[in-house]
């Protein structure tokens, strides 16, 4: 049994101009110790995703409309209120983009890290909790951790205050890790650093981990398996090396081909023309089959499923060019990031 399943799944959201269908039979499997990346453009539905795994996306407007998710085998769409907090927190994790959002200004750090170990555990004495805080803190390579709990979140840089919501989302000794978009808000290095900490607790303890980024290269510094997602629907499931070396949807082929090469900086990236399709009204079949070069008159009409392709057994493509051959003569894309 894998950790976490997620089978065909849909979620659309209900607003005044209609039924936007976001999720569109999402099936997913994540082993224990996986590292799973999901790249895609914005708005293809990644927090989305991240947030159904914990039930966190506010409904109404939101409207599970099939499949199912398993977390260790227990069915999370029929989880209540109580199972659903014990869940949050102590087996999966989450980390959220805008660590200022999710710091409360008026409460020091130790407030909060004490709020949430309490969530876990009602009996921790207070000592107890100030040793779990020191050594969560420190866990997440913050320096002088103790002195660190009198503070409040503005007195701290922004990839200190990430290292605090990472710290507090590992306070429940949780399995599995949600990252989604983790470094987005931090500038280039402070990124490269909360990366490697990221890399570095999965190894440690063991995590299990799901980070979203529509970077690609942020995916390849530490996930060994990349899932491809385009409009609500996951196009290309491949271990990373596969995925850099021999993409095979046309889909992931652009967003590699949109990738700066730092050794041609005179060479300007190639962009896929046009954009997201109204999930309110998607293109028939192949969401995608509006922008690509390779659309067949079958793209229009059936939806291509996930199966398997290439020389790996774990890569999957949904394309119907990929399936019937006509795929394999184009170029693929140079660009690899570093
Ligand atoms: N609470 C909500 N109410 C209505 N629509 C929503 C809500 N949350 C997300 N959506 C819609 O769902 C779609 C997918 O959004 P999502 O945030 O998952 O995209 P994303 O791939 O994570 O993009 P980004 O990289 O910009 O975060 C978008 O069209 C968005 O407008």
């Amino acid at each position: 049994m894998s950790l976490l399943e997620i089978e065909d799944y849909r979620l659309a959201f209900d607003g005044f101009e209609g039924r936007a269908h976001v999720l569109d039979g999402i099936s997913l499997s994540v082993e224990a110790g996986e590292a799973v990346g999901v790249v895609g453009e914005t708005g293809c539905g990644k927090s989305v995703l991240a947030r159904s795994i914990l039930r966190l996306n506010p409904a109404p407007p939101a409207r599970v409309t099939g499949g199912a998710i398993r977390y260790d085998g227990a069915d999370i769409l029929a989880m209540d209120k109580a199972a659903l907090r014990r869940m949050r927190g102590s087996d999966i994790g989450m980390v959220f983009q805008d660590p200022v959002t999710y710091l409360n200004p008026v409460f020091t750090i130790g407030q909060q890290m004490a709020e949430v170990l309490r969530a876990h555990d009602r009996r921790l004495s207070r000592a107890a909790i100030r040793a779990r805080s020191v050594a969560l803190l420190e866990s997440v390579r913050l320096p002088e951790a103790g002195a660190l709990l009198g503070r409040y979140p503005h007195e701290l840089s922004g990839g200190m205050r990430q290292r605090v919501l990472i710290a507090e989302a590992l306070a429940g000794n949780p399995r599995l890790l949600i990252a989604d978009e983790p470094t987005t808000a931090l500038d280039v290095t402070i990124q490269r650093q909360v990366l490697a900490l990221i890399a570095d607790l999965v190894r440690r303890m063991g995590l299990t981990l799901i980070l979203i980024s529509h970077d690609l290269g942020v995916i390849g510094a530490i996930c060994r398996r990349i899932v491809v997602m385009y409009a609500g629907n996951i196009v290309e499931d491949a271990p990373a090396e596969a995925l850099f070396g021999r993409p095979l949807h046309p889909y992931t082929r652009g967003l590699l081909a949109a990738i700066p090469d730092l050794k041609r900086p005179d060479h300007l990236p190639a962009s896929i023309p046009g954009s997201i399709p109204n999930l309110r009204q998607p293109p028939p079949g192949c969401r995608f089959h509006p922008r690509c070069p390779l659309a067949m008159p079958v793209c229009a009409k059936v939806k291509p499923v996930l199966a398997p392709a290439g020389d790996e057994a774990s890569h999957r493509v949904a394309c119907h060019a990929v399936a019937t051959g006509t795929a394999l003569g184009a170029a693929v894309p140079s660009a690899v990031p570093a």
